[in-house]
């Protein structure tokens, strides 16, 4: 399908702007945090409020693009997903349901599953070499990984990095079959690697999405190859309630001034706008940049809070060639001598997806994404091209007929792709990274302790937020979230443990 229905997608709540410039809530940012508060305010009796964002559309980092050569190949432009592309963790019948799977049922988005470790093919610098054995080992080593955290929880002892965990299962990856497997399973999900990354904070994060008996939903994802973008879930979700007057579009926030009753916000072109509550859902990585001013400047313990937590980058390249010359799987995972130098390979021309797009993209993450970033689009052309060139050495590589690449983190609006968690950030930190300033309030996928990273973490911070504003506004309950002003103690992860113990 061409792509070009995409745009009038929420045309019902398009452009309309709004009529006045003082309201109860301000909702900072259209991302699904934003516009699941907004629905959660209105199912609340709140209909006050106006979203503010800097794009043309609803979506946030659920952004999609045409992608593909109009006049060679099949001359079919395609559309492709820069940001989330899978629903992570479905519902396996008993389990906890995703919301976001819940939302594509009911807004019927074409997904589907992606089979990442049984439908894969193995490379390495002399083309193709199986080592399905260590890759299936890895999957057995993430799993000790995570009942090791569970361990050191239940004994109270500290946190440590994943790649301390690594070595306390007996796994080493030193090779590049090996650390390319481990790759698959760490850094392909956290955009970090196992030594930038919290093992507890990991562990739970993947436990509470992926393993159905700590209550995730399930071990699958589905990939969205829906030609109207991912993006349309939460699109169609806002056209059932939101009114063309309660979210301005292309406004682009640059100051946010707030006291005791409330904030007003400037934008880039010098139009303010008040509200009694202001939401911020900016990602953490704007927050850390400075992109936005607030005044007065934000206190210590939540300035410590942002600049503790990361901003990872994960980076989807994309490629479109006038055939497809490689395998047949949905995978190919590529071990170069360098680890992390482009190693996930998937199809999107495969009969589950996008037959006959010859599109096929390659993902990179952490620090080798951040340098990709910085390099200009033809030295990214010409590495990746010599990866598949190595990748089939029998193969007469083609040229590209398209080439595309996001950078989230130049994105002033994004800096960075979603949040990790390192191994010094302490649940404290999370507490202050959530807390609310009197009538100013903050929530993303970064604020979610089980689910940071994930849509379905945006989604219910979003849920969340908009039930204590709205409990506020309603005078039924309005607790101050709590917040630590000094972070001090030296064992935060028994508080760790105890926090959980609470949510559960
Ligand atoms: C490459 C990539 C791959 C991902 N893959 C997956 C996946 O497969 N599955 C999954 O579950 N999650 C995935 N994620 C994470 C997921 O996209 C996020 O967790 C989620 O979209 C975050 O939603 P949010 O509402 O918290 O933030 P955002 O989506 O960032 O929403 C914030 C909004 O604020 C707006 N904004 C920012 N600054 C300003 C300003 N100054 N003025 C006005 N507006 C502003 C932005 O435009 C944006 O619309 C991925 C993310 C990326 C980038």
């Amino acid at each position: 399908l061409p792509s070009s229905s995409t745009s009038s997608l929420n045309a019902e709540v398009k452009n309309q702007g709004d009529n006045t410039n003082s309201h109860k809530v301000l909702i900072l940012g259209g991302g699904v945090a934003g516009i699941i508060a907004a629905r959660t305010l209105r199912q609340s009796g709140v209909n006050d409020f106006l979203i503010i964002e800097a794009r043309s559309e609803i979506g946030g980092r659920m952004m999609s693009k045409s992608f593909g050569s109009k006049s060679k190949g099949n001359g079919t432009q395609y559309t492709i997903e820069q940001g989330a592309n899978w629903i992570q963790g479905t519902q396996d019948g008993k389990s906890a349901a995703n919301p976001i799977f819940d939302l594509a049922k009911k807004h019927s988005l074409k997904n589907q599953f992606n089979d990442f470790y049984n439908s894969v093919l193995t490379y390495d610098a002399t083309g193709q070499v199986d080592f399905l054995t260590t890759l299936n080992k890895s999957e057995d080593q993430f799993a000790a990984l995570t009942v090791l955290a569970g361990s050191r929880i239940d004994q109270g002892l500290v946190d440590v990095t994943g790649r301390t965990g690594y070595s306390l299962v007996g796994a080493k990856a030193t090779d590049p079959h090996s650390a390319a497997s481990e790759y698959m399973q760490f850094d392909f999900e956290y955009a970090q690697s196992a030594g930038q990354t919290s093992l507890i904070a990991a562990s739970w994060n993947n436990n509470y999405t992926y393993n159905v008996d700590q209550g995730g939903f399930s071990d699958e994802n589905n990939m969205s190859v829906d030609q109207r973008g991912f993006k349309t879930l939460i699109q169609k979700e806002a056209a059932e309630f939101l009114k063309p007057n309660q979210i301005v579009y292309n406004s682009t926030i640059k100051k946010i001034q707030y006291t005791d009753h409330g904030a007003t916000v400037t934008l880039a072109n010098g139009l303010t706008y008040t509200g009694e509550y202001a939401l911020c859902t900016f990602s953490l990585g704007v927050l850390q940049h400075d992109d936005v001013t607030f005044e007065p400047s934000l206190p210590e313990y939540k300035k410590e809070a942002i600049s503790s937590m990361v901003m990872a980058t994960y980076t989807k390249i994309f490629l479109q060639f006038p055939k497809k010359f490689w395998f047949n799987t949905e995978m190919g995972l590529y071990a170069d001598s360098e680890r992390g130098r482009y190693p996930i390979w998937q199809s999107l021309d495969h009969p589950d997806f996008l037959p006959g797009s010859g599109i096929i993209f390659v993902t990179v993450t952490g620090d080798f994404a951040n340098r990709v970033e910085g390099l200009p689009d033809a030295q990214v052309k010409a590495e990746v091209l010599s990866v598949l060139k190595s990748m089939f050495p029998t193969t007469d590589i083609p040229e590209p007929l398209d080439f595309f690449f996001p950078r989230w983190r130049a994105n002033p609006l994004f800096r960075g792709s979603y949040s990790n968690w390192p191994p010094y950030f302490s649940s404290d930190h999370l507490i202050n990274l959530k807390s609310n300033i009197g009538k100013l309030y903050f929530a993303g996928e970064a604020t979610s302790r089980k689910y940071y990273g994930f849509l379905h973490g945006a989604y219910f911070e979003g849920q969340a937020i908009g039930t204590t504003i709205a409990g506020c506004i309603r005078n039924t309950s309005c607790p101050d979230l709590p917040r630590i002003p000094q972070i001090t103690n030296s064992d935060p992860y028994q508080l760790t443990a105890r926090a959980i113990a609470d949510e559960l």
